[in-house]
């Protein structure tokens, strides 16, 4: 049965907040408006919006509703920024934490360098496209507004590949990056390589010559040029399936950041390092020590770093800092640290840190939730949180990656 209701607020995956006469969750509604829906539990679904908001607008991608991949196209630009800024805000505050947070810095369309596709068999058909929202289901995409125009042309090559290689039961994943060498193709749980598959599949990437690599469930099928991560004028091998900062003007925003705040610091930690988009940064001034777990994202910096001139030592470790973070005594040979761990955060370093001696301390997070509990923990060893900037890099989503500043 459908019903009027008034939305009150946004909610922190960007879905209308209508509160009366019980709370429901309407995906696509703004605050201010007045829509049907049909209640399905606590979510609405939208059926119209009868007294639409000023900051509303019209979603510029085809696929929009549908395609998971955004939820935030109807957004004013205004009502857009201060949604996300806020996302930090808020979280910072249920922690306690009233810092000084920075406008958002935003993020271009068609600025994604990486992408991650879905296909799945759908009775005769392959769907190639990515996840709806909430949802095992694929949207099928014609085009995409976010990603690097290298990929989206190519988007009907993809959906070739992987109608060959789709397996019956299960879902395709495709990883394609846009590096400086060209495209890196990463595909995972595929049918089996029979001789046949193998032989059409390195025909196709023999067809397009802006594939550097193709490489399926982590077998390099074809490398016509190793692909290549270009950090600050430095070359770093790109290892297949590694992290990588999805938007390359997001990843310079936050180093200018961390980096003009741990300027004056001597000897840099840089946890979670990956493969070192901050650490062969950081080295242009400091002596750094880059910890990280992923093997192949340290021989990427080893080799990096060794094709490099001019830089100051770099140590590297191997070392899972969730379970074993650098102690406050190995902390005490640091000025500075960098760290950026993956959405969990990094409690327990925070941890560490908090009763470390290390003077400057810039934390990069995609997860404000896990950034707030950290910056708490730090601000509770006696840091001062100087100040937060919130970036878009990932652009209508309600994602969004920040960058706090300590000092003690
Ligand atoms: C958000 S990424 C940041 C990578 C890098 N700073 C960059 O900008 O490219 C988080 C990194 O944490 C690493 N990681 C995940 N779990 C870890 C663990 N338990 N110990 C150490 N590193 C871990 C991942 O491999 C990944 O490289």
């Amino acid at each position: 049965m459908s019903e009027q209701v008034a939305i009150d607020a946004l909610g922190t995956r960007g879905d209308g907040i209508a509160r009366q006469p019980t709370t429901v969750f309407v995906p696509f509604a703004l605050p201010g408006e007045r829509v049907t829906i049909e209640r399905q539990g606590g979510r609405g679904q939208l059926l119209s919006v009868d007294a639409p908001s000023p900051d509303r607008r019209e979603a510029p991608c085809p696929h929009f509703g549908r395609c998971g991949g955004c939820d935030l196209q109807h957004l004013s630009d205004d009502l857009y920024a201060t949604f996300k800024r806020d996302l930090v805000v808020d979280a910072l505050s249920r922690e306690g934490l009233s810092p000084d947070v920075a406008p958002l810095v935003p993020c271009d369309p068609a600025s994604r360098r990486r992408a991650v596709f879905t296909a799945v068999r759908a009775g005769p058909r392959v769907l190639f496209g990515f996840h709806e929202a909430l949802s095992h289901r694929i949207a099928p995409i014609e085009t995409c507004l976010v990603v690097v125009p290298e990929i989206v042309a190519r988007l009907k090559r993809f959906e070739r590949l992987a109608t060959l290689l789709i397996d019956r039961k299960r879902e395709l994943r495709m990883t394609v990056t846009r590096t400086t060498t060209g495209l890196d193709v990463a595909i995972e749980q595929t049918a089996k390589l029979t001789g046949d598959l193998r032989q059409a599949t390195i025909a196709w990437g023999a067809e397009d010559g802006a594939v550097a690599r193709l490489s399926v469930d982590g077998e390099t099928l074809i490398e016509n040029r190793v692909p290549v991560i270009d950090v600050a004028g430095i070359a770093v091998p790109f290892p297949p399936g590694a992290f990588l900062q999805a938007v390359g003007r997001a990843e310079e925003h936050m180093a200018e950041i961390a980096l003009a705040h741990l300027a004056p610091s001597k000897s840099v930690a840089d946890l979670f390092s990956g493969f070192g988009a901050f650490s062969l940064r950081l080295a242009q001034r400091h002596a750094v020590h880059a910890a990280e777990f992923d093997a192949p994202a340290l021989a990427a910096l080893e080799k990096a770093k060794r094709g490099a001139s001019g830089l100051k030592p770099i140590a590297i470790e191997r070392r899972d800092l969730y379970r074993r973070p650098l102690t406050v005594k190995e902390l005490s040979k640091f000025d500075g640290v960098l760290f950026d761990p993956p959405r969990a955060g990094a409690e327990a370093q925070s941890r560490e840190l908090a009763a470390s001696t290390v003077k400057r301390i810039a934390a990069v997070s995609c997860n404000p939730v896990t950034l707030a509990r950290d910056a708490a923990i730090l601000v509770g060893g006696g840091y001062r949180l100087l100040s937060v900037t919130p970036i878009d890099q990932f652009l209508w989503s309600h994602h969004v990656e920040a960058v706090a500043l300590f000092e003690r």
